[in-house]
């Protein structure tokens, strides 16, 4: 089976991108993972199909490294909001994003931060702005769903946390029933942030646009910065805006690397 595709990232972060409206694809999660694998597959951070949509302009769906269908994917959204024409509404299971482009950025509005500890979700009730956690060094978290599930620790210096090890321990733990993305930021400055993450799904990337948007907001509700916000990351840069009671907005750039078309039975 002959199949078209867009390879595009944001920030490092990498995406295999099939608009499923031109061709006939079924995506199981075994394809997804088997797509993804950077040494027998195509190779992605997330696979994203787009898809016909009733109440958007397309609808994109999101497949981590691991197979698994998730809710949201904010450096993906960039880049399928590019190219949809510059300017979308993107249906996704986290909701329904409004993207936009201005000179060479795109910007996206996720949606309004949910912290409700059932909402992130979390086993059992706490307090989601200071939770009584923790694994190792990183302690006393954020936890916040800006539509997938992320949880957000501050540290003197991201380049010294061993995220690698203890990463896939919080991922994992039974306090995130849906697992969790992990994020780890550091101040550098006045509404400037250093940031690293291990996604849930994948493990380390260059980039994480939900993991930005989370620590952005994270930030801004422990009070040590307001927004906007810039968050460099081992990838690049996103600006972050967001106060209380308003969707989360981020605003970075979205890169096609190419196009090409490949057989793709033996997958099959
Ligand atoms: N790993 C994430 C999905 C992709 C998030 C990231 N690539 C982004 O740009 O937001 C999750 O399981 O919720």
């Amino acid at each position: 089976m002959a199949l078209r595709f867009h390879k595009m990232h944001g920030l490092g972060n990498d995406f295999v991108v099939i608009d499923a409206r031109e061709q006939a694809v079924t995506m199981t999660d075994g394809l997804a993972r088997a797509l993804s694998d950077r040494k027998t597959g195509i190779g992605c951070d997330q696979l994203i199909l787009i898809e016909p949509s009733a109440v958007a302009t397309a609808k994109m769906r999101i497949f981590n490294a691991d197979g698994g269908e998730v809710e949201s994917c904010g450096n993906a959204t960039r880049c399928v909001v590019s190219l949809l024409g510059g300017e979308a509404t993107v249906e996704t299971l986290g909701g329904l994003l409004d993207g936009r482009t201005i000179g060479g950025t795109v910007s996206v509005d996720l949606i309004e931060p949910r912290f409700d500890w059932d909402a992130i979700p979390l086993a059992y009730a706490m307090d989601t702005a200071r939770m009584p956690v923790g694994w190792d060094e990183l302690t006393d978290p954020v936890g916040v769903n800006v539509g997938n599930p992320h949880v957000v620790f501050f540290v003197d210096d991201v380049d010294a946390v061993p995220l690698d090890i203890l990463g896939p321990q919080i991922e994992t733990d039974p306090l995130f029933p849906a697992r969790i993305n992990v994020n780890i930021a550091q101040v550098v400055g006045p509404n400037h942030l250093k940031m690293r993450t291990f996604e849930r799904g994948v493990g380390l990337t260059r980039a994480c646009g939900t993991g930005a948007c989370a620590t952005g907001v994270a930030a801004i509700r422990r009070g040590l910065m307001k927004g906007p916000v810039t968050i460099d990351m081992p990838g690049g840069t996103l600006v972050i805006d967001w106060a209380p009671g308003r969707p989360v907005n981020m605003a970075g750039p979205a890169t096609h690397v190419f196009t090409a078309e490949a057989d793709i039975s033996a997958f099959q």
